[in-house]
């Protein structure tokens, strides 16, 4: 069956390609009773093409989130009793990084508010937050403090309307209202941002250099069946791996939120919209790059 144009092509490779030139990316997050989520964004980071992918995970989450797929590299830090990063964790180095994808399943404990804390510090590097690391942007305010670096286009947020309602004060019933609220904070740090929901809008600058003009993509793939958890925890996999493999934030947003909803309307078609999970979205998305 066609399928809906996607926004640009995937990335090819060469013939004799190797695996550095498809990006090496780091995952941040999971805590205990939450390992799985991300799990599911480094399994979708290494579905969608990065070359190395590595899980900075609480102690105690490590075996869990390695015993996923043998693919995945981990890298243990700091943890409390209750399995969070402890305020001892620090981000690792994000030198030899071609991406940061960072908040599934993390809590917002002290340990995880340093290391957001020292990734938006982070502007040289490309970064994508998501799920509690937003929600600590929220409770602390964190794009308003002065030490923000003034040029965040190297970040991409990818709020659900009930985060973004905490990041902007704008209910999540008030679509229009969240997506007026998305622009205001894309003019001002010049990030992108990812309104999630059906359909998914992606809202940036047409340049990231002096021009403030801000667009916005609406995404034509996807169905409500996708509405199951886990199933954005992917969505963080992809667009860091996207980002990674040296797309820019506004393309890798786009292209992200188009394969992911291409591989929910192809898991829903085999497993139906109740029976489909992050599982089947996950497994489907190798067959829809095919067929990109
Ligand atoms: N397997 C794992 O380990 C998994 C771990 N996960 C991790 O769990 C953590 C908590 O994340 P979360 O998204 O589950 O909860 P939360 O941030 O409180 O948001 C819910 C609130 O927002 C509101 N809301 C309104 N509209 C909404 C909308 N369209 N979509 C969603 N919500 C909407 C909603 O309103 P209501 O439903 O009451 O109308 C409610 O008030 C986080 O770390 C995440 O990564 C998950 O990824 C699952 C798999
Ligand atoms: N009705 C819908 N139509 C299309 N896509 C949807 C719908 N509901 C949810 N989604 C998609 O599913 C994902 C849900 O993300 P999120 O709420 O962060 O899930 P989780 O945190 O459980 O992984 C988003 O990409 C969102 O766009
Ligand atoms: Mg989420």
């Amino acid at each position: 069956m066609a399928h809906p144009t996607p926004p640009l092509p995937f990335p090819t490779r060469a013939s004799d390609a190797h695996k550095g030139d498809f990006g090496s990316v780091l995952l941040i997050g999971g805590s205990r009773g939450m390992a799985g989520s991300i799990a599911l964004s480094s399994m979708a980071a290494l579905k969608t093409g990065s070359g190395l992918v590595s899980a900075a995970v609480p102690d105690r989450c490590l075996e869990t989130v390695a015993s996923f797929h043998p693919g995945i590299m981990t890298l243990p830090l700091p943890d409390t009793d209750d399995g969070q990063f402890a305020s001892s964790a620090t981000l690792p180095s994000t030198q030899s990084l071609n991406a940061v994808g960072c908040g599934p399943g993390m809590r917002t404990g002290a340990g995880s508010l340093r290391i957001v804390e020292a990734l938006l510090q982070q502007n040289d590097c490309m970064r994508l937050m998501d799920a509690d690391a937003i929600n600590l942007l929220s409770e602390h305010q964190l794009l308003d403090r002065p030490a923000l670096p003034r040029d965040q286009s190297t970040l991409v947020l990818t709020p659900h309307p009930g985060e973004l309602a905490r990041l902007t004060g704008v209910s999540a019933g008030d679509r229009p209202g969240q997506i007026a609220a998305a622009k205001t904070l894309v003019e001002k740090h010049g990030l992108t941002i990812v309104v999630k929901g059906g359909p998914t809008v992606v809202v940036g600058l047409e340049s990231a250099a002096d021009n403030r003009n801000v667009i916005e993509h609406v995404n034509n793939s996807g169905n409500p069946g996708m509405a199951t958890a886990g199933s954005g925890d992917v969505l963080t996999g992809i667009i860091t791996s996207l980002l990674g493999q040296g797309l820019s934030p506004w393309d890798a947003a786009r292209l992200g939120v188009f394969v992911h909803g291409l591989a929910g309307d192809a898991a829903a078609a085999k497993h139906s919209q109740p029976g489909m999970t992050c599982a089947e979205l996950l497994q489907s998305l190798p067959d829809v790059i095919h067929s990109l």
